[in-house]
């Protein structure tokens, strides 16, 4: 069987306004395009809202006081309402220690009360796909750090179905850990498309198909990247210097904005 076309555009998000109880607005009329397939990486200063635009993609509640404004509008491919799940894959890995690894993984699936056979085996084959075969009894916290992300990675992987939005997923990792997690979502990732916040500008130049910066005036400003297919070699001389000027280009968008 041939695979599926992916669509041009999955999910289009316009109007993003966010304003906490001090009436000061984090951002107002955003908007942002996901295709059906690829990396589109957000960066931007601490404290500029990414998180916040992640969580109100993903349609999850932001707390805002009783003066604060959070207003989102999210369409399909066709212009329909959004109506499709996303999954979600946070800064830790949320592991619970309960539960063994396997039953991490299919946690989604024992909570929608799904057969638990089923869900068992698709979760031990993508445990498979993330290098951790035959580890599904183990409890969490027997694992490596590294192991534990692999084990978030696979429970991402249960829950995917087209939009996959990561909040520096990697961010906890040593460095050459962080960059075989790198290599491995952006194989396991590949049908996918995938949200990635990262404040982490080598990573962002791996993995991006597409690279917004937040600026001073709380709009996304696209980024050049450099030539290639992700997932691209760190040490690939393009990357090191666009890295320089994305450098740059960050230190340049104004101070932490706190709503404090
Ligand atoms: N309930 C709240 N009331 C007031 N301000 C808030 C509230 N929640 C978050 N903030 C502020 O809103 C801003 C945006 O937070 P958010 O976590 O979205 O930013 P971020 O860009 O993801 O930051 P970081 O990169 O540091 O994770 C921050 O300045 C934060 O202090």
């Amino acid at each position: 069987m041939a695979p599926a076309v992916p669509p041009a555009e999955i999910l289009r998000i316009s109007e993003a306004s966010l304003r906490f109880a001090d009436g000061r607005p984090l951002f107002e009329t955003l908007s942002l395009s996901l295709p059906g397939r690829g990396w589109t990486c957000l960066m931007g200063r601490s404290g500029c809202g990414k998180s916040s635009l992640l969580r109100m993609v993903a349609g999850l509640p932001v707390e805002v006081g009783p003066q604060g404004h959070a207003h989102i509008k999210r369409r399909n491919g066709e212009g329909g309402e959004f109506s499709a799940s996303i999954a979600w894959m946070p800064q830790r890995d949320m592991l619970m220690p309960w539960r063994r690894v396997v039953e991490n993984v299919a946690v989604g699936a024992a909570l929608r009360g799904q057969r638990w056979s089923d869900a068992r085996e698709r979760a031990e084959a993508l445990l498979a796909r993330v290098g951790l075969a035959g580890l599904g009894a183990r409890w969490p916290d027997s694992l490596s750090g590294g192991q534990r992300q692999r084990v978030a990675l696979a429970r991402t992987l249960f829950e995917a179905d087209g939009v996959v939005l990561m909040d520096e997923p990697f961010s906890a990792l040593d460095a050459l850990t962080r960059l075989e997690l790198q290599d491995l979502a952006a194989e396991v990732l590949a049908e996918q498309s995938v949200l990635l916040v990262t404040h982490d500008p080598l990573e962002a130049l791996r993995l991006a198909d597409t690279l917004y910066v937040f600026g001073t005036d709380a709009q996304l400003h696209a980024m050049a990247l450099p030539p290639g297919d992700p997932p691209r070699a760190p040490g690939d001389v393009a990357v090191a210097g666009i890295q320089a000027a994305l450098f740059e280009r960050l230190r340049g968008t104004g101070g932490e904005r706190s709503n404090a």
